[in-house]
């Protein structure tokens, strides 16, 4: 575990397989998931970076895949959402890993009363997981996640949860980010290229542990303890160094 200490990862290289995080690493964070801006200069740079990989380029992230689909318009890529319970391979198959919980509709009810007496919580249904985003009420944080703890108690098994930034989110089990890098890794065009993991929230050390795992290269944007191996201060420094990759080729 390192805690802040900025160590540049090695000049990126387009043999390699890139898995990238989202909000916080290609995005910056907005006040709410659907107030994020996505520039024209970031789908140039992902759709280049994925035509000279050959392909090897996929989205990691906790949104589901249909808001990401929203999010990046006419670009299509490999794609895994709700941290990998859902996703979509570089053939364009879409695997899912879990159905939605069966108390989601009583977790969704016990939610609503709470969410009526204080404006700044709000509820994100992605389908397959809840996310409890506070980010305008941090001072709610604590009851957020004691909430969330006692409604998966409630639930009674098959649950997990996943700390964010400013969220806490109620998900199906045993799948994470790590689990949708390694099922990529089988799969042409990324197996046998060297992964790339990049990612800024706890969420995205499951990618870093696997791609760890597998000799590759984990980079955690900004501050805070981390698993990765090397660091970006931010979601710029994150686009100049994917950028790199293209220089003297466009
Ligand atoms: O894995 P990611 O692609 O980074 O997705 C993680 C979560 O991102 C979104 O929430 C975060 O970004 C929001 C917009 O910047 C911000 O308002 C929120 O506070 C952050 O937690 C998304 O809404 C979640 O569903 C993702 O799990």
């Amino acid at each position: 575990m390192t805690s802040g200490h900025i160590r540049r990862p090695p000049d990126t290289e387009i043999d390699w397989a890139f898995f990238l995080d989202v909000d916080g690493t290609l995005l910056e964070i907005a006040d709410q998931p659907s107030f994020v801006h996505v520039d024209t200069e970031l789908l140039e740079l992902v759709a280049q970076l994925h035509q000279l990989t050959g392909g090897a380029v996929a989205l990691i992230s906790g949104r589901s895949i249909s808001n990401l689909e929203e999010l990046l318009g006419a670009l299509r890529l490999p794609l895994a959402g709700q941290h990998g319970l859902e996703r979509r391979d570089a053939a364009g198959r879409l695997w899912i890993h879990a159905a939605p919980p069966e108390a989601k509709c009583a977790i969704r009810e016990a939610l609503l009363p709470v969410l009526a007496r204080h404006s700044g919580l709000l509820l994100e249904d992605k389908g397959l997981t809840l996310a409890l985003h506070y980010r305008r009420a941090p001072h709610l944080a604590a009851y957020a996640h004691r909430l969330m703890a006692q409604l998966m108690k409630e639930a009674g098994g098959g649950l997990e949860l996943q700390k964010g930034k400013c969220v806490i989110e109620l998900k199906p089990a045993g799948i994470d980010k790590g689990t949708a890098v390694a099922e990529y890794l089988t799969e042409s065009p990324f197996r046998g290229r060297l992964p790339v993991f990049i990612g800024d929230d706890l969420n995205d050390e499951h990618g870093f542990a696997e791609v760890n795992r597998m000799g590759g290269i984990s980079i955690k944007v900004g501050s805070g303890r981390s698993g990765a191996a090397y660091r970006l201060s931010g979601v710029a420094a994150v686009r100049r160094w994917l950028g790199g990759a293209l220089k003297g080729r466009q």
